[in-house]
């Protein structure tokens, strides 16, 4: 009892509840995350990974991630600056403390977009968010997405398919997800996202209204 009264009012303490997005690379996470910071532009804040892949192109560092050496990125693990990392598809990828911290000092809800193993270890932390996993409708719709993205090169994208799997039932297991969205049709699926987030959108719009 005094446990959750404590670990809520630190909670709040530390701002808005962050959210975590996860699901099969291609399931369309970065889509939906973009349109949702545009329509609540001064509502959410992106933590800005890092990882060792290289940018894409239309990606900028600094925003989309910060892309690192893997010795610069390890050399900061090994200096204790990261919440979680993890290796995904042969790159490595991670969410250090500063990048939440930026956010949660702006008093934006923090999103952060991670795989499932940085899923399983966000849950031993004190971050305490809410976690949403976005679905495709099928592994061939996904396949497709992915082939039309036209990011991947045929081995890259041979082992998104691969994770995706094992992604698929991780997001059915029980107890780890708050929410699961089937990305299907992309403006159904947003206003699923919306609607699950709706709470924690209107509880930052009143605190910046009257402060
Ligand atoms: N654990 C962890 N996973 C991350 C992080 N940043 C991105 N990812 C995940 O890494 C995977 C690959 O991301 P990316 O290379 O951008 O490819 P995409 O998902 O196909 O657009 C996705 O599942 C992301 O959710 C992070 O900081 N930590
Ligand atoms: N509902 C949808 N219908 C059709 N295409 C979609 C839909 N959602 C996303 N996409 C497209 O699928 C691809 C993968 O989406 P993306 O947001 O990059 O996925 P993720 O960030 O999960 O890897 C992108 O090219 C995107 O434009």
């Amino acid at each position: 009892m005094y446990m959750r009264y404590f670990s809520r009012l630190f909670s709040a303490m530390a701002g808005p509840r962050p959210v975590v997005f996860s699901g099969p690379s291609g399931a369309g996470k970065s889509t939906l995350l973009k349109k949702l910071m545009k329509e609540y532009d001064g509502v959410f804040g992106f933590s800005v990974s890092h990882t060792t892949r290289n940018p894409r192109p239309g990606e900028e560092n600094g925003k989309d991630y910060h892309y690192v050496t893997r010795e610069v990125m390890q050399k900061a693990i090994d200096n204790g600056e990261f919440i979680e990392s993890a290796v995904f598809s042969g790159n490595m990828y991670g969410t250090s403390k500063a990048a939440v911290q930026a956010v949660q000092a702006k008093n934006l809800i923090c999103i952060l977009d991670i795989d499932m193993q940085g899923v399983r270890n966000i849950k031993n932390k004190d971050l305490n968010p809410l976690y949403i996993t976005i679905q495709p409708p099928s592994m061939a719709v996904l396949e497709k997405r992915l082939r039309d993205r036209k990011t991947e090169t045929e081995e890259s994208l041979q082992k998104r398919l691969h994770a995706a799997q094992v992604e698929m039932e991780f997001g059915k297991e029980p107890n780890v997800f708050d929410f699961l969205i089937i990305n299907d049709n992309l403006d159904e699926a947003y206003g699923q996202l919306k609607e699950t987030l709706r709470e924690e959108i209107n509880t930052v719009k009143k605190v910046s209204m009257s402060s």
